[in-house]
């Protein structure tokens, strides 16, 4: 039987800014990037870097360094940014506004295809050219717009209320920044975010530098 290899959160939050480095030495017409290099820019040691690639196995060659496309492509697919996933925000306040605008989205292979809000004065408003529909509406907009991910961004008190409707209508992973702890089957995928947890760790840092 294979071995389950674990690889940690630490390493799988990384590969993003892999990801997102290779994608900036690529447009600069770079086509080989050493782990020396790539550490350099990240602030991320080349030894760690190596090691993070070698969990997913053999990338790159001694002495010569990383192939830009190839290791994205790679990243890329261990990410599962080679699929294409349509997204849905809930909740078009501040936040759900801002995630819906965010250019970005798309060149990482994320289709914003659906907005939805309870707001009889938000339903039916335009963001980023998708049309808010009543929350009321999800289980038919999911299924016929073919969503895989739910973007949860009411206040918190509805969050939950907002998963239920989610996994009902057929997401199979869910984007949560509401302040809540959500419970789901086990069978979807939730990642929780939170914007405070990065400004106090720059707190944390700036404190120690001070000292
Ligand atoms: N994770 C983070 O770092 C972070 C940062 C900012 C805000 N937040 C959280 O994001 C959420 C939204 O914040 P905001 O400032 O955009 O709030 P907001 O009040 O501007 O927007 C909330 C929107 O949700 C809609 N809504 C309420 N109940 C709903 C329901 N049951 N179904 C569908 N839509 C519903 C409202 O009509 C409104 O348009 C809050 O939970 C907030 O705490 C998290």
């Amino acid at each position: 039987m294979r071995q389950k290899v674990v690889i940690s959160k630490a390493t799988i939050d990384r590969l993003p800014l892999y990801f997102r480095t290779l994608r900036v030495t690529k447009e600069e017409g770079r086509e080989i990037i050493s782990s020396e290099e790539l550490g350099r820019r990240l602030g991320i040691t080349p030894e760690q870097i190596r090691k993070d690639l070698a969990s997913f196995g053999q990338f790159g060659k001694k002495g010569v360094g990383y192939y830009v496309h190839e290791l994205m492509r790679n990243i890329g697919e261990i990410l599962g940014l080679d699929n294409n996933w349509n997204i849905a925000v809930v909740g078009i306040g501040h936040l759900g506004a801002a995630l819906a605008n965010y250019q970005n989205f798309i060149t990482l292979g994320f289709n914003l295809m659906a907005l939805f809000d309870a707001d009889e004065d938000v339903v039916g408003t335009i963001v980023n050219k998708v049309k808010v529909d009543h929350i009321n509406d999800v289980n038919q907009v999911v299924k016929e717009r073919n969503i895989h991910i739910g973007v949860i961004a009411v206040p918190a008190p509805f969050a939950q209320e907002v998963a239920d409707k989610l996994v009902t209508a057929g997401v199979t992973g869910i984007w949560n920044f509401a302040p809540r702890k959500i419970v789901v089957p086990e069978h979807i995928c939730i990642v929780n975010e939170d914007l405070s947890v990065g400004l106090s760790n720059l707190s944390y840092h700036i404190t120690r530098k001070l000292l």
